[in-house]
């Protein structure tokens, strides 16, 4: 620690961390669970975001498994390649949508990389368990194409039938080579893609797209603690998202389902307490025809609205959330006019890094004179306003896939189903203090995930075997315990 705080460069600090997984992989997530709070942003949002950005000039050795269109009909042979044999979790991306950053084609490997360290130092899962995988397609990022530096295909990405055959292909390779269990995690998949690849794969592997779905838990936790302080159920609120994408409409269906659970409302009158609106204005009906599937739910009955300040001021929500991948975007009109008609405005910047989060803690506590309720995607520093101190949250899907997955591997689970996206929720929630309130936060500190991620992963693996969804049988009395004594622990061998 002491030698990476010597570095005043976050991506400094990101290549020292790399070189010392490679290195001594013990003493990297030793540092990483000891100073969660402090390495946090280092390897993962922000930084890793700079470093995926400059990935090929700050290459020095392939830290996951590339898949390129080249190996094409080969695909089991290249997984048989990897050193490690009992994979356990698999995060996967193409780099088409790396955070709010866009098209980073073969450089996007950053994300599976740091996502497995979470898995490993968060939730525990061993790192020998971890894959990362990126698929390269090509990219249609021109400065990458033009980049020297650029480790990927040079081209423009594979679409169509030779796109989904290769995926098809890695699919029933992953299956060939690691069994049925193995967990497989869809990350900053372009929503053009990630939407059917889980609807094509979530009935025949375990597979979860994080963004969708991991956000969408992480979120409705947030918000279920949020009630504590902001009073009534979650049917007495009413939600408006910007951004109508993976993050948005993945979110904004959670919401719905636990509304309808809650209610006995059917889903689709519960979606009417939810609004969203994309780069074109508010989704309404008349929209209808031209939307993508996954925004239809949400075309309901009103005048087109363009703007979302017009869509704040018409709508009145209580909760605005942003997920456009644009910075800046809840703009001073907005965030007042939240103050205006809410006592306590829920604000949530979610979209990654730093740069493209909708507003700053300071914006939304100064502009809501301190009313706010905050969190957002990339941490943000504690800010003091008018004498008091305000801890903003970060309403990351970290806070859920680390102990959904180990909840997931520890019962054998074969599928993954919304309701144990429902259990991680209620579990992170109920994780939330007094403490933690009368700061400003409505998530826990993540100085305490691994005991955060116990809790999660016990109420998944309960979940599953009261889905008959669990292998591993008979399943443990005590599943917190059992949650426990699963996590590796990086401590160095006493040699004789
Ligand atoms: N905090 C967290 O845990 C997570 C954060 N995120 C972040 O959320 C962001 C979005 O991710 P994701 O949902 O996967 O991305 P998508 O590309 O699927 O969706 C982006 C959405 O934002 C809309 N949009 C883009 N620009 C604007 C604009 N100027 N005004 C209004 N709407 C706009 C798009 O509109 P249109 O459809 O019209 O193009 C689209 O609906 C990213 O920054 C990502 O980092 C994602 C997952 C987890
Ligand atoms: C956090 C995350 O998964 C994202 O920003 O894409
Ligand atoms: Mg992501």
């Amino acid at each position: 620690m002491h030698i990476i705080r010597q570095y005043q460069v976050p991506l400094q600090k990101y290549m020292a961390m790399m070189d010392l997984q490679e290195s001594n992989e013990k003493l990297f997530y030793k540092l990483l669970i000891d100073n969660v709070e402090e390495m946090l942003p280092i390897v993962y949002t922000p930084t890793v975001g700079e470093a995926c950005q400059k990935y090929g000039s700050i290459f020095g050795r392939p830290q996951g498994l590339y898949i390129s269109l080249k190996e094409k009909g080969c695909i089991h042979e290249v997984l048989r390649n990897w050193p490690e044999k009992n994979i356990e979790v698999i995060v996967v991306t193409d780099g088409e949508r790396i955070l709010g950053l866009g098209d980073l084609g073969c450089q996007g490997m950053g994300i599976p990389v740091g996502k497995l360290a979470l898995y490993t130092a968060l939730g525990g899962v061993r790192p020998s368990a971890c894959l990362p995988v990126t698929i390269d397609v090509g990219t249609n990022n021109e400065n990458l194409l033009n980049d020297e530096y650029y480790i990927g295909l040079r081209q423009r990405r594979a679409t169509g039938q030779e796109y989904a055959e290769l995926l098809h292909e890695f699919m029933s390779a992953v299956k060939q080579t690691y069994g049925e269990k193995v967990l497989i995690q869809f990350e900053d998949f372009a929503n053009h893609n990630a939407f059917d690849l889980l609807a094509k794969y979530s009935t025949t592997h375990l597979v979860f797209n994080d963004d969708i779905q991991g956000t969408a838990s992480v979120v409705l936790a947030g918000l279920v603690a949020a009630l504590k302080v902001v009073g009534g159920t979650l049917a007495d609120h009413t939600f408006l998202f910007l951004g109508a994408g993976e993050a948005g409409t993945g979110i904004a269906e959670l919401i719905a389902l636990e509304i309808s659970k809650q209610t006995n409302m059917p889903v689709e009158e519960t979606r009417k307490k939810v609004w969203l609106v994309d780069s074109k204005g508010l989704i309404v009906s008349s929209r209808r025809e031209s939307l993508q599937h996954f925004k239809k739910p949400w075309a309901h009955e009103h005048e087109p609205v363009k703007t979302l300040l017009d869509a704040v001021n018409d709508i009145k929500p209580t909760v605005l959330i942003g997920t456009s991948g644009v910075g800046k975007t809840f703009t001073k009109e907005v965030i007042e006019a939240m103050a205006s008609f809410n006592e306590k405005p829920i604000i949530l910047s979610l979209s990654n890094p730093t740069s493209q989060s909708e507003c700053t803690a300071e914006e939304a506590y100064t502009w809501s004179q301190g009313r706010a309720i905050f969190a957002s995607g990339s941490p943000f520093a504690p800010f003091e306003y008018e004498g008091k101190t305000f801890m903003p949250g970060q309403a990351n899907n970290a806070y859920i896939f680390p102990g959904l997955g180990l909840g997931l591997i520890m019962s054998g689970a074969i599928r993954v189903h919304d309701d144990m996206l429902l259990a991680a929720s209620e579990a992170l929630a109920a994780q939330v203090t007094q403490e933690n309130f009368d700061q400003g936060l409505i998530y826990p500190p993540f100085k305490n995930i691994r005991k955060i991620s116990a809790e999660i992963a016990a109420k998944v693996a309960a979940k599953a075997y009261e889905l008959g969804l669990a292998t591993r049988v008979p399943p443990p009395r005590d599943l917190v315990k059992h949650a426990e004594s699963c996590m590796y622990s990086p401590a160095y061998r006493s040699y004789r």
